[in-house]
């Protein structure tokens, strides 16, 4: 029986970097296609497509220069061309776009079709916060697991020892994702709470950027330490975008969004998107109160609070009162 084919529907910082691990981990099992199709979304580097830069170099040199991609990862711009024929689908991509690239997906879906989101994340529903997961999920009709983890793309690349977490509902599915995604030095736990290990990939980008905060206005490591908790919190407070571009709002006072485009060339921030999702949410449900930090972080980004409140707020926590 022939293996299954993967498409990595993204191709940033992450996608890239997941995308070198699934090259080669393919061709080491029968129980996957050989080729990848990874969807890029193109753009025109130095006047060159992305995709063919990708597919001639192998190397992503806008979100993940230096380092080659196995010749088997093949990039597609058309999302529809990207996602035919493939029965596994990696989910990889700011968590802003997963809608309506899930919308272009649909009609190509086949059935026994299988998901795994890497997006950090949330949205906001009818009845409060939305997983990105339960997105793709109710968009495209399809089991999905997730795998988050204290990640940081590049060291990744550079194949430095880390551990991530797959959630997955359905173990079966669990275990293809682990034979596609584990190396020796990416390794991967299972477990059955996928909301749970999704709620926390998604939530500490928000922490992330009061961390930024602390740095900027030059507080110390127990200030820091008092937003942070463990694995992904601690590696996204130290080492993380969101947290850096986070310190340049404090000691630029530019604008979150200036910063982005400046600092990341392309890349993208999850936290203060994130922030504001979760406020609405916490608004709805009168819940404010009950998450100074979330709260905090959303009004110096959105609602032009000033940065040096940032631990006044947090200083009047209810549990202190
Ligand atoms: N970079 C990292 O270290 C890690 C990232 N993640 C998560 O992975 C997800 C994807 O992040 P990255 O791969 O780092 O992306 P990124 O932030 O490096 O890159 C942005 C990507 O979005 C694409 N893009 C731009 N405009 C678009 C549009 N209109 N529609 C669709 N795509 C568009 C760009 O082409 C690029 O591929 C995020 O949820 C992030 O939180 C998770 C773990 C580690
Ligand atoms: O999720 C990450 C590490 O686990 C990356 O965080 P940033 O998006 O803040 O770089």
């Amino acid at each position: 029986m022939p293996g299954k084919k993967v498409c990595i529907v993204g191709s940033g910082n992450w996608g890239s970097s997941i995308a070198k691990i699934i090259g080669h981990n393919v061709k080491a099992s029968n129980r996957f296609d050989p080729i990848i199709d990874m969807w890029v979304y193109e753009e025109l580097i130095d006047g060159k497509k992305l995709t063919e830069i990708i597919n001639t170099d192998h190397e992503n040199v806008k979100y993940l220069p230096g380092h080659k991609l196995p010749k088997n990862v093949i990039a597609v711009p058309d999302i529809t061309e990207a996602v035919k024929g493939a029965k596994i689908l990696v989910f990889v991509i700011p968590h802003q776009f997963i809608g309506k690239l899930c919308d272009q997906i649909k009609p190509h879906i086949m059935e026994g079709t299988i998901g795994i989101s890497l997006i950090k994340g949330v949205d906001e529903g009818p009845d409060g916060l939305k997983l990105i997961s339960d997105i793709i999920r109710e968009k495209l009709e399809i089991d999905v697991s997730v795998l988050m983890g204290a990640n940081i793309a590049s060291e990744v690349a550079d194949e430095q020892f880390c551990e991530t977490t797959i959630g997955a509902k359905n173990d079966a599915n669990g275990h293809i994702f682990k034979e596609l995604l584990q190396t020796p030095n990416f390794r991967i736990t299972i477990v059955h709470e996928s909301d749970t290990v999704e709620l926390c990939g998604a939530l500490k980008n928000i922490v992330a950027v009061g961390a930024g905060f602390c740095d900027g206005l030059g507080f110390g490591d127990n200030t820091k330490a008092a937003s942070c908790g463990v694995a992904d919190l601690i590696t996204t407070c130290y080492g993380g975008r969101n947290r850096k571009v986070a310190e340049a709002f404090v000691t630029t006072s530019k604008s979150i969004a200036e910063l982005e485009a400046e600092m990341l060339n392309g890349q993208k921030l999850q936290g203060p998107q994130t922030s504001a999702e979760v406020y609405k949410i916490l608004q709805k449900k009168n819940m404010v109160n009950k998450f100074p930090l979330f709260a905090a972080v959303y009004q110096i980004c959105f609602e032009g609070k000033a940065v040096k409140e940032f631990i006044t707020c947090l200083q009047n926590h209810p549990e202190h009162m």
